[in-house]
């Protein structure tokens, strides 16, 4: 068999075979030739190698495939050190080289006795008027192997390519930041190395709420049996609210550090319509978080009750986009509150496991009480502004202090003035490391702050007197 297979040996034989045939048709009569003709005609049709062929495309009715990805990673490591003409990159941002079998490239697989030969094409999708589309490429890898060996390559080599393809990628483990922002070549989803350097040491949250999230984030990943037994798809809903500036991003990239996960950038005013919405959802890797930032800002998700009772609530079409300001962003987004709901319940991410949606918003109270249930938003996180806790993370962060003369006085402002983290943080970056300085600016614009508090709390009454007190008796030392 292994003669048989062998391409140079069938070559050689065949080569010899056809010789001493039309050596022999000269010499021998006609009944003898043509009872030699269907010898060799027999001998040929053995010989011939019987082989099939697969064909796995890039995208299966216009879903990314899972294989085509295995594949091309199982053989751009593979085909490194046999095949001529390799395609190499360095995605933007990333130390690593990335090789890949070039178009028309071949090459050669030995696995369990069996050989298996490979190749990569890309065809050119054409317009109507024979330019090229804005449609993506064909692009697919073939294999070709001996017809015996199929079983052996649809119950062990495939499988094995996939486990080989997780391996590696796991060694070059790169996480990606992905995002629908519209992309020349068509794809859903493009995207970049993700490199946030948030992390929960970093992050200036409360030290409870902090503690909480962590354990929650460990309970979720722990827990695929479980999920799996009370038959629910295994995702976890965060909802982040608060004002701007008080660490809601930087929470996401926290999180997505701390669970290791890839993230998606969902935005959904550049999403047409719910079925783009289910093949974008779709096509997200499992380990991952997707996110939609400004959720009030993205699509009209109000309650539904204060609309028009005539219309279908759930397929309202939600298109009002309007940023922080008010002001209209795009119009025509015909995403569905019933749309994101699904994605919610995880009814179009369901094949997929092990997701965690996170929607932020500065407007709480402008969501549909229908998103934020349990079950749909898990979690309602509050990020307000900066309190003691928080700023002594800030302080230790930016100007390495964990002890200085203003700390008391801090204490005392932050009870009273409104500062988010990021107004802390600008301020310290401003400093340049210089302590005195950082504190001394900060504690300045708290006493701004207060002086320019129109509303007069008590608590801000209060406290204007015991500055009155300390002043006067500092004027007094003096
Ligand atoms: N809680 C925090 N801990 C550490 N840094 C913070 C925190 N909050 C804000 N910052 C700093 O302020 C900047 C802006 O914060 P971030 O973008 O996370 O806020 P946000 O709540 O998402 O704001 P927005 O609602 O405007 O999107 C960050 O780059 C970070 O440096």
């Amino acid at each position: 068999m292994e003669i048989l297979l062998d391409w140079k040996s069938i070559g050689s034989l065949l080569a010899t075979l056809m010789f001493i045939r039309t050596a022999l048709r000269d010499f021998l009569p006609p009944e003898a030739n043509q009872a030699l003709q269907r010898f060799f005609n027999h001998v040929l049709a053995y010989l011939q190698p019987k082989t099939v062929s697969m064909t796995i495309e890039e995208y299966d009715d216009s879903y990314s495939n899972d294989l085509y990805d295995s594949v091309q990673t199982y053989l751009g490591s593979k085909s490194f050190t046999s095949a001529k003409n390799l395609k190499v990159s360095k995605p933007k941002n990333s130390k690593e080289f990335t090789f890949t079998m070039d178009t028309n490239q071949t090459f050669e697989d030995v696995f369990k006795g069996c050989r298996i030969n490979w190749s990569f094409h890309t065809i050119e999708k054409k317009s109507n008027d024979g330019y090229s589309s804005s449609e993506e490429d064909r692009k697919f890898f073939q294999l070709s192997f001996h017809n015996d060996y199929k079983e052996l390559i649809r119950s062990d080599y495939l499988p094995h390519i996939a486990k080989e393809a997780e391996v590696i990628k796991f060694k070059n483990r790169r996480r990606n930041l992905f995002t629908n922002r519209s992309d020349d070549h068509g794809r859903l989803w493009t995207s970049v190395p993700f490199n946030h350097p948030s992390t929960f040491d970093t992050i200036a949250i409360n030290p409870v709420l902090k503690e909480e999230i962590k354990v929650d984030l460990e309970k979720f990943v722990s827990r695929k049996d479980y999920y799996t037994r009370v038959g629910r798809a295994w995702k976890r809903g965060y909802l982040l609210y608060g004002p701007p500036g008080t660490g809601k991003t930087s929470l996401i990239a926290s999180i997505a550090n701390f669970l290791e996960f890839d993230i998606y950038d969902l935005e959904l005013s550049s999403v047409s319509d719910n079925s783009q919405l289910r093949k974008l959802l779709i096509s997200t890797a499992s380990k991952s978080v997707i996110v939609v930032e400004d959720i009030d800002c993205s699509v009209d998700l109000s309650d539904r009750k204060k609309k028009d009772t005539s219309a279908d609530d759930d397929e309202v079409k939600l298109n009002l986009k309007k940023d922080k300001k008010g002001s209209y962003l795009s119009m025509g987004n015909s995403v569905s509150l019933s749309g994101v709901l699904n994605f919610v319940d995880g009814l179009w991410s369901s094949c997929g496991s092990e997701r965690l949606i996170i929607f932020t918003t500065n407007h709480k109270e402008k969501l549909d009480a229908a998103l934020l249930r349990p079950g749909r938003m898990d979690k309602h996180i509050n990020l307000s502004f900066c309190d003691y806790y928080s700023f002594r993370t800030l302080a230790r962060n930016y100007l390495f202090v964990e002890e200085h003369a203003t700390m008391k006085q801090v204490e005392e402002l932050l009870s009273v003035v409104k500062m988010t983290p990021a107004d802390v943080a600008e301020i310290f970056m401003s400093c340049d490391e210089n302590i005195d300085m950082g504190m001394g600016n900060v504690v300045q614009e708290m006493k701004k702050r207060l002086i320019a508090g129109s509303e007069k709390t008590p608590e801000v009454k209060r406290f204007e007197d015991v500055m009155e007190e300390e002043n006067s008796e500092e004027e007094l030392s003096n």
